[in-house]
């Protein structure tokens, strides 16, 4: 299986260029190729594949092999795999993803993708389609009791669920410690993505993020959406923020005008290769 590794602000991913659609669930094999000591080494396993709705199809499995529906850095990445290794034409793409399709916009120069824009969609807020075990239209700052330590949920769907807590600093924030328990506490049915946010100003957040799946990651593009929009709802910041993750910056705007979130940032290439398999030999 040939593969490329590429990241988006160090939220890493192998990627493979899948031209039929996948037979089964490569819930194994992402667990093996992701294992950082016997494997590639990656949060994720995408994989770019035909669509008869848009440009092309993406698929991203978790470290742990779970699929999720969304993952704006990992569209990023393929993005530009698209771009520069398939079509080397359009600028402006769409992506079948799970959380539907999305638009994109390629910021090119000399043939190399630079910064990608994505339309991540419209974020749900009703509890139980994020889902969340409340059936609210919004839940925005819920006390929920975790280990003998209250913490306030602001909940959000960006197609995959995320739970978005205000802490005093996120950069020091013990986020292995309570990232776990949060994401598997039965108020998450589907469990859940977590962000530890603090806030610079109405324009700049502080994140770091414990990821459904995958555990502390340096990025992501889709909690970095959720969280503008938990800051927006909570009246902590305007709608267009940069949001400081621990791999760098994102760009986030929730338009007034439609409704929709916009995440801005880059995407790399790191390398390529071939996977030889579980026994592989020479
Ligand atoms: N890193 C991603 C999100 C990846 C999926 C997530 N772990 C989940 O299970 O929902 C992003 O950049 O959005």
């Amino acid at each position: 299986m040939k593969f490329t590794k590429m990241h988006g602000l160090g939220n890493d991913f192998v990627v493979v260029y899948q031209k039929e659609p996948l037979k089964e669930s490569p819930t194994e094999l992402a667990r093996v190729v992701c294992d950082r000591h016997r494997g590639v080494g990656a949060d994720g396993l995408v994989f770019i594949l035909p669509s008869e709705r848009a440009d092309f199809r993406m698929r991203i499995f978790n470290a742990d092999g779970s699929e999720a529906e969304q993952c704006g850095n990992a569209v990023r990445c393929v993005a530009k795999y698209y771009y520069e290794c398939i079509s080397g034409a359009k600028k402006e793409l769409t992506v079948e993803t799970g959380a539907g399709i999305q638009r994109v916009w390629l910021d090119v120069a000399d043939s190399r993708v630079d910064r990608v824009k994505v339309d991540m969609g419209v974020p749900v807020l009703q509890g139980e389609q994020i889902p969340v075990a409340l059936s609210k239209d919004r839940v925005v700052e819920e006390p929920l009791e975790v280990d003998g330590r209250r913490f306030d949920i602001t909940a959000v769907s960006m197609g995959n669920p995320h739970a978005v807590i205000f802490v005093d600093d996120a950069v020091g924030f013990p986020v292995e410690e309570w990232g776990p328990k949060i994401e598997v506490h039965p108020f998450f049915p589907k469990k859940t993505n977590v962000e530890f946010i603090t806030v610079r100003s109405d324009r700049e957040l502080d994140m770091r993020v414990w990821e459904r799946g995958a555990g502390q990651t340096m990025a992501c593009g889709s909690g970095a959406c959720a969280s503008v929009v938990a800051s927006v709802l909570t009246g902590r910041t305007g709608r267009h923020v940069i949001v400081h993750l621990w791999g760098g910056d994102l760009e986030i705007e929730w338009s007034e005008a439609d409704g929709h979130v916009y995440m801005t940032g880059p995407a790399e290439v790191v390398f390529e290769g071939k996977w030889l398999g579980a026994d592989a030999s020479f």
